[in-house]
């Protein structure tokens, strides 16, 4: 019998989602801050990031009513005009229809239009805010636990469905409650997963992080199969009536009771709300549990009892609070087998699974094998690259793709490893410096609890500590904690993932457009050669390094002065660790909008970025072949150090702008938004 058990079916509630933001004036660090250009006060420190000023007014939240039905619920959920986060053009795929409208009115191509139509107005930001999705969830889970008057009692199965956050049969929250429920009930488990082409295109997903997604699914049907456990897969157009699809899966199949983890996106939650009213009317029981950060959405907040909007006095706080309650980093508990004699219609569905597609129709993967190679899929792996980081050293010949993140040749040494040169070395674009952990963590195939167990293991420790920047390994365990820092703002403050700046003063600065600079940008062709290095890394593997996305998207950002959402949704749409709420973070806070934001008067000079991010030249020389001769410093800027007879035959461009004067516009331009 499918079994956990119980007491580390970790199953977290929210503790608060304030009605106003903190104005934290603490004084946080984003990682490798230290060399930007930027007036400093006469004691010759920086300035401080400007405080953030919240949407002027919020309400208190509304308490769902317990009377809404489970229609209205849905219908709420499918307005094309509510509050969701704003879709993007692909095609004229059904997807794109909810009742006559089409919610994607912008032909493919035109990227500042559709930006445009991608920002919610500030009024729907603020909305949103006051009363964030999570929050409505677990009221709507509450009042369905509330009411619960046990489920059908003659239920042929408890269904987890998989969602393509937490791809993994170790270590996850959702499946093991969906154990323990089967064995309570004496009932075998029946494993879900419904593909969502109108959730992909909507959310920029690439179709690189899509192939990963399939690729893995095929992976853990194996491993479900050798468990007796059937996987259910179908896939499903109009994304706004997933509930329903969901709900009538559960019919087919007889379920008791649905598990899933949370996902922290708006229409997410929006879309699981709805399941909890659709399913609970049905007598089917639901359960949503908190998965993916290591302290949950909510839990970490100042004296005040508000969201934190700065890391550093956010991370004390998270650390102590790991530190206090060891559940925070417990594994959950591994899942039995079904029985071996299942109710026939899960018996037929186990001898004939329905198909895992090859890809899903507008997210061909034109590069899948190359993808395969650079970033096998599986469990396993994720598990050896995470070892690999702890006890092997880093490798030049690792800086591209090479033969991917278990090419051979690797060195153990635990006392030099990656790991515990991190601190050191993890600005080092020119080697495999970091763990390349991030396609595996942002699929949800290892659990981010399972890489911090890990590190405190390696680390001879007996419980996490990560106050110590100096030391590899709590330096690392501080960038994991970026994700549970992101993912938290994207919880407290949802109007971040519809297009609205995290410090509104910013939405009126001025940008450009110019679909030339920004192609240019795209093909790694902008003169540059450390932001033409990143950009080609992320054609050619899915990926970039943290220092070069930060350089590339200050670049976008600050010299071309093209709006960052342009950036943040090319990102989505070409790495293959594309998640919404890093990603958002990440642009964000180089363009100076979010929550801790490098100030805006601090402006990366890509020239002398590329001499700290790769010291060596490699990096560049790997993805600019045009440059791959030069040596020295010539290589950071070639037309400045080199005859332009010379330069002209490197068939390299020339800048495509000239960045003392677009420092100066930037500067113009976000300290009076709205100028010129
Ligand atoms: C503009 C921009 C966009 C980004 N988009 C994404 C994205 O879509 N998905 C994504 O996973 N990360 C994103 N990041 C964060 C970071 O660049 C990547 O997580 C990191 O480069 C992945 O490499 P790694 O696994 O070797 O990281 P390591 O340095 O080994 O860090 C370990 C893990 O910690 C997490 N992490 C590290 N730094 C950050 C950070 N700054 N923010 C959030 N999480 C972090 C990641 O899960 C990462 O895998 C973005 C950063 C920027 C500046």
């Amino acid at each position: 019998m499918a079994r956990a058990t119980r007491s580390s079916t970790k199953q977290t509630t929210l503790t608060q989602y304030t009605t106003s933001p903190a104005k934290d004036k603490a004084n946080g660090r984003h990682k490798a801050e230290s060399d930007e250009e930027g007036p400093k006060h006469a004691n010759g420190k920086r300035r401080a990031p400007s405080s953030s000023p919240p949407p002027s007014k919020r309400t208190r939240p509304n308490a769902l009513s317990s009377k809404a039905s489970p229609t209205a619920a849905a219908n709420a959920l499918a307005d094309p005009a509510s509050e969701s986060t704003p879709s993007k053009a692909r095609s004229s795929n059904p997807a794109n229809k909810v009742g006559n409208v089409d919610t994607h009115p912008n032909p493919p191509g035109a990227d500042a239009p559709v930006v445009k139509d991608k920002i919610a107005s500030a009024g729907a930001g603020a909305r949103v805010d006051a009363d964030p999705p999570v929050g409505r969830l677990e009221r709507a889970l509450e009042e369905h636990r509330k009411g619960w008057k046990g489920g059908r009692g003659r239920g042929e199965c408890v269904v987890y469905w998989m969602r393509m956050e937490d791809m993994r049969l170790k270590d996850n929250r959702a499946l093991s409650l969906a154990a323990s429920i089967a064995q309570e009930e004496s009932l075998p488990i029946l494993a879900v997963f419904l593909f969502s082409p109108g959730d992909y295109e909507a959310h920029d997903r690439s179709p690189r992080r899509i192939d990963f997604m399939l690729r893995n699914l095929r992976s853990l049907r194996k491993s479900f199969q050798e468990l007796n456990i059937p996987l259910f897969t179908a896939s499903h157009d109009q994304r706004y009536s997933l509930p329903k699809k969901l709900v009538e899966v559960c019919d087919e199949f007889g379920a008791n009771a649905v598990c899933a983890n949370v996902e922290y996106e708006v229409d997410e939650l929006r879309r699981d709300e709805s399941v909890v009213r659709l399913a609970g009317g049905k007598g089917i029981r639901c359960e949503f549990v908190h998965d993916k950060c290591v302290v949950k959405p909510g839990l970490v907040l100042t004296k005040e009892g508000k969201p934190y909007t700065v890391y550093s006095p956010w991370l004390r706080n998270w650390i102590s609070i790991v530190q206090s309650d060891p559940s925070n980093l417990e594994c959950a508990s591994p899942i039995q087998a079904n029985p071996s004699s299942l109710p026939s219609k899960l018996d037929k569905l186990l001898k004939n699974p329905t198909p895992i597609p090859d890809h899903i129709p507008g997210f061909e993967c034109k590069d899948s094998d190359k993808m395969s190679v650079f970033w096998p899929e599986g469990e396993e792996v994720a598990a050896e690259v995470l070892r690999r980081f702890l006890h092997t050293k880093a490798r030049k010949e690792q800086l591209g793709g090479g033969k991917g993140v278990l090419a051979p040749g690797e060195v153990e040494d635990a006392k030099h490893s990656r790991a515990m040169k991190y601190s050191d070395a993890r600005n080092d674009a020119d080697k495999d410096s970091s763990s390349r952990l991030s396609p595996y963590l942002a699929s949800g195939v290892i659990s981010a609890r399972e890489c911090l167990r890990q590190a405190v293991a390696f680390s001879g420790r007996k419980k996490l500590e990560a106050s110590d920047r100096s030391d590899g390994v709590q330096m690392w365990t501080q960038e994991v904690a970026w994700r549970d820092f992101y993912t938290h703002i994207l919880a407290a403050f949802p109007r971040v993932s519809m297009g609205r700046p995290f410090l509104e003063k910013f939405n009126d600065v001025k940008w450009e457009v110019d679909e030339e600079k920004l192609q240019a940008f795209k093909d790694g062709k902008t003169g540059y050669p450390i932001v033409d290095a990143a950009m080609r890394q992320c054609k050619e593997m899915g990926w970039m390094h943290n220092r070069p996305r930060m350089i590339a998207a200050s670049f976008l950002v600050k010299d071309l002065m093209l709006d960052w959402r342009l950036g943040e949704r090319y990102f989505m749409q070409s790495f293959i660790d594309g998640d919404l709420a890093s990603n958002n973070g990440g642009w964000q806070w180089t363009a100076s909008t979010g929550t801790d934001p490098q100030p805006y008067f601090r402006i990366f000079h890509p020239t002398n970025q590329g001499e700290k991010a790769d010291p060596s030249g490699d990096y560049i020389r790997h993805f600019v072949p045009e440059l791959r001769h030069l040596k020295g410093k010539v290589i950071y800027a070639p037309s400045e150090h080199m005859p332009a007879a010379e330069f002209k035959k490197l068939g390299y461009p020339a800048p495509i702008v000239d960045h003392k004067f677009a420092r100066e516009r930037a500067l113009r331009r976000y300290k009076n938004p709205g100028s010129e």
